[in-house]
Order: structure tokens, then sequence, then C-alpha cells
């Protein structure tokens, strides 16, 4: 078996200030990533380097045997519509929102080929479901929709076309409690059972250890530790991560 994507030597500055640096994994298919830090650690820089929407200064990105920063705008646009999803924390950010429910899934879709009307609808109603959004909404726009719903909603949107790497940016960011426990229920049975490859970036050592096979663990835009999610956080080798899982601890 090869690695789905293998990244070597990933730096990216802005100006004098280190964004990321000397950042590299190889993500198996079917493997999920988590990505944490404190704030300013580099995650959210790493992670656009990664899905290409941010070019970095150095590094090697290759996906499926291909080289990603080598490539032209127009195949990473494709490969981005078709093999890779992204969901933002925002949901503003991954949906349309002046376009219905339906409309928002039903149009990854088109994107991808599908033509048939009725098709579309039937699908973009399976996934409505799959998500646990009443079929009765599908013609309402995501405004009318909760922060939970419109999470949903993003998620719907990128996984029906079946990609096989999603990256994801905090996904439970921003929602209360018991939204983000059903959230990421859902999360991992979609992943599991589509077994998709995910790169997660989150502050929320929770969220990766209910939802990430591996564990990257960032300080200064540096990887001080990799491993097992299980092994890191049980008994974290660094003393940075040691820091981060006893501060969690304490809340
Ligand atoms: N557009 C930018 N211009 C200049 N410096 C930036 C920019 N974006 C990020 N940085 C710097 O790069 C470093 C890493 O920031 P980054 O946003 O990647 O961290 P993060 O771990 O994602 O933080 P957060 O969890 O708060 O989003 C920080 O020092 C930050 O100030």
């Amino acid at each position: 078996m090869t690695p789905l994507f293998s990244v070597r030597g990933l730096e990216k500055r802005y100006g004098a200030r280190i964004g990321c640096t000397g950042i590299g994994f190889d993500l198996w298919p079917g493997e999920v990533m988590g990505i944490v830090g404190e704030s300013g650690s580099g995650k959210s820089t790493l992670l656009s380097c990664l899905a290409g929407h941010l070019p970095p200064d150095r590094g090697e990105v290759i996906y499926d045997g291909r080289d990603v920063l080598a490539m032209s705008e127009p195949e990473r646009r494709m490969l981005a519509r078709t093999d890779w999803a992204f969901v933002h924390q925002n949901p503003r950010d991954g949906l349309r929102m002046a376009v219905s429910a339906g409309g928002n899934v039903g149009e990854r879709l088109m994107a991808v080929g599908a033509r048939h009307y009725g098709d579309i609808r039937e699908t973009a109603t399976d996934w409505l479901g799959r998500v646990e959004i009443a079929s009765d909404r599908i013609d309402d726009r995501p405004s009318a929709f909760s922060g939970g719903m419109q999470q949903r909603l993003q998620i719907a949107r990128n996984l029906v076309t079946g990609p096989r790497l999603v990256f994801m940016d905090e996904p439970t960011g921003g929602l209360d409690v018991s939204v983000q426990a059903r959230l990421l229920d859902l999360l991992r049975g979609l992943v599991r059972r589509m077994g998709l490859s995910a790169i997660i970036v989150t502050h929320d050592l929770a969220v990766v250890r209910l939802l990430a096979d591996r564990l990257m663990v960032m300080k200064g835009g540096e990887c001080v530790e990799t491993g097992l999610t299980d092994q890191v956080l049980d008994d974290p080798q660094h003393a940075y991560t040691q820091l981060l899982v006893s501060s969690v601890l304490q809340v």
C-alpha cells in the first residue's frame, strides 16, 4: 500500500514570521489525522498549505502519486471538486447562503457532471437524511437553519461527491457542547462508513480523541510530537503536549 497523501519539508513564512516549518508526514487511505496546538501554533497555515489554499515557500505535497504544488490551477480546482473536500469552521464559508439546502448539495453533484434533475434531488434528499436534516427542509435556505444544521449541511455538500480526502478546520468550533457531541458522532460514522482519509485541525482534544487515528502536535509552527492518538494523549512525551493534555484535564 502507498500513502494517499505525503508531505515533506513543508514551510510557510509570513515575512520573518514562521507560519509552519519542517512539516512532514504520510497519510494512509482511510486514516484520520488530527492536528492540535494552541492558538498561533500554525495549524490553519498548515491546513491551508495542504489544501492548496496557500502556496508554501518550501516543501513537497504528493497526493495519490501526483505533485500537488506542480499542478496548474485548473488541475488543482478539479482535484478540490472531486477527490478532496474542505469543511470550514464557519459553515457560511462553505455554503452558498442564497441557495436552498437541496441546491447546496445538488450543485456539487452538477459540478462533477450530474445532469438529471430527478436523480440530483433524490441524492440530495438522501444526503440531507444522512446528516439528520428533515427532507421537508430541502427547499429552505441555510440562513433559516441553526448553526448545527448549517454545519451538517456543509458536511453533506462536501461528502456527496464521494471525496477520498477531507480537510476539516475546527469542524465543531463555535457550536454548543451538546450540538458538538452529536455532530462528532455523525462525522465519525460518516468517515468510518465511507472509509475517508481526513486531516482535522482543532484545538479541542476531545475532537481528536473521538475522530483521529493519529495526532500531530504543533507549537511555534513546528511539529513537536506525533503518534497514535491514544498514545500521545495518554502518555505525552513532549513537555508542551504534557501541558496541553494536563490543561484540558484541569478544566
Ligand atoms: N496572514 C498572515 N499574515 C501574517 N502572519 C500570519 C498570517 N496568518 C497567520 N500568521 C502567523 O502565523 C502563525 C501561525 O498562525 P495560524 O493561524 O496558522 O495558527 P493557528 O494554530 O491556526 O491559530 P488559531 O487556532 O488561532 O487559528 C502565527 O504567528 C500567526 O500570527
